[in-house]
């Protein structure tokens, strides 16, 4: 197979995982995107367009090269020197999902080069292969939310499309927690009083997410197995985990592997103002600067983009559809 002319870019929402109970199994999309354009050239370059990407390689280390190239591989086909362009509105290493996001980007985009000879379930196996986490790739790749598991060898999801009462308000503090760094301090053995809790909890939360069932959310989006241990890490999250339902929200969880903090909130509820001074009133109070950002839940996932002018850069493509 040989590689096709042309451009092609791809959009790839971020996501949250570990959604309440979900520890590594319950992810959604998020409308926060990732842009990533790919063409064959004569020499690599790697261009990172906007702000926000200190410390990312632009040379054959980087991610999405990477990434790439394991497409390539996949397929049979030789590597070709890529002109890679990418611009992301999700903030790196602060639980929403940016390296699943570049993962997801980099198979769609590198696998639409050459003509797409890979399924999606391939992808979707390789990008978990890469991330280990089923539920942040899952939901970047399909949209919605993704019930999923992964054992090692092969992963499983479900999408199931998010209850459209549903927003989101995150607090996104101004540090980074790497998900290495924030998994480092998980107990490798857990007990089995946990273990039951997070089963209940999170079969219970699926099921009030599918049938519509909000008002089991406050009760049902509670865990044991990661939040207590990365509470440390976090100041002001063992408040806001305590308390944010009391100030409007309908749950409350860390997102993915930290810092941010995700408040699931009716859409109609009458309390946004005070859910917002709630979270930043607390993080104020620890010394914690952060941002807070309304978000939908984005029901789809990766999109391979067909429509745009060849002749504009990435940037001048997209900009009147980023956040900043
Ligand atoms: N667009 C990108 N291009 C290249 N590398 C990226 C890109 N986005 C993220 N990364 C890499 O992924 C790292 C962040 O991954 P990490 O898993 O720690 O956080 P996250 O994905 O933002 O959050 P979480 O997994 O908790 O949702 C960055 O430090 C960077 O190395
Ligand atoms: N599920 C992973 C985070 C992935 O974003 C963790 O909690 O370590």
């Amino acid at each position: 197979m040989g590689i096709q002319g042309g451009k092609v870019r791809v959009k790839v929402p971020g996501s949250t995982a570990n959604l309440g109970p979900g520890f590594d199994t319950l992810g959604m999309a998020l409308d926060l995107y990732t842009w990533i354009e790919m063409s064959t050239a004569a020499q690599t370059s790697i261009h990172l367009l906007g702000s926000g990407m200190e410390g990312i390689p632009t040379d054959k280390s980087n991610l999405i090269y990477k990434v790439a190239q394991m497409v390539f591989d996949k397929a049979g086909v030789t590597h070709p020197e890529l002109e890679i362009s990418m611009y992301s509105d999700i903030p790196l290493t602060r639980g929403l999902g940016s390296s699943a996001a570049a993962i997801v980007g980099a198979l769609a985009c590198a696998n639409a080069l050459i003509g797409s000879p890979l399924s999606d379930d391939t992808l979707f196996q390789m990008s978990t292969a890469l991330e280990h986490h089923p539920d942040n790739v899952g939901a970047s790749l399909f949209g919605g939310l993704v019930v999923a598991f992964w054992d090692g060898e092969r992963a499983e999801y479900i999408r199931v499309e998010p209850n459209e009462q549903l927003e989101v308000l995150v607090a996104i503090p101004h540090f980074q927690l790497s998900t290495e760094k924030a998994r480092h301090v998980l107990p490798r053995e857990q007990s089995l009083t946990n273990a039951v809790f997070n089963v209940g909890h999170s079969s219970v939360l699926v099921a009030a997410l599918c049938t519509g069932r909000l008002d089991m959310i406050p009760r049902a989006m509670k865990d044991a197995l990661h939040q207590p241990y990365r509470a440390p890490l976090v100041p002001g999250l063992a408040h806001i985990l305590a308390e944010a339902t009391n100030h409007g929200a309908l749950g409350v969880a860390l997102s993915g592997a930290g810092p941010t903090m995700l408040t699931l909130v009716d859409r109609s509820s009458s309390r946004k103002a005070e859910l917002e001074q709630f979270l930043q009133g607390t993080l104020q109070a620890e010394g914690i600067e952060a941002t807070l950002m309304w978000l939908n839940p984005a029901s789809h996932g990766v999109q391979v983009l067909t429509h745009f002018d060849e002749g504009c850069t990435l940037f001048e493509n997209i900009k009147g559809d980023v956040r900043t």
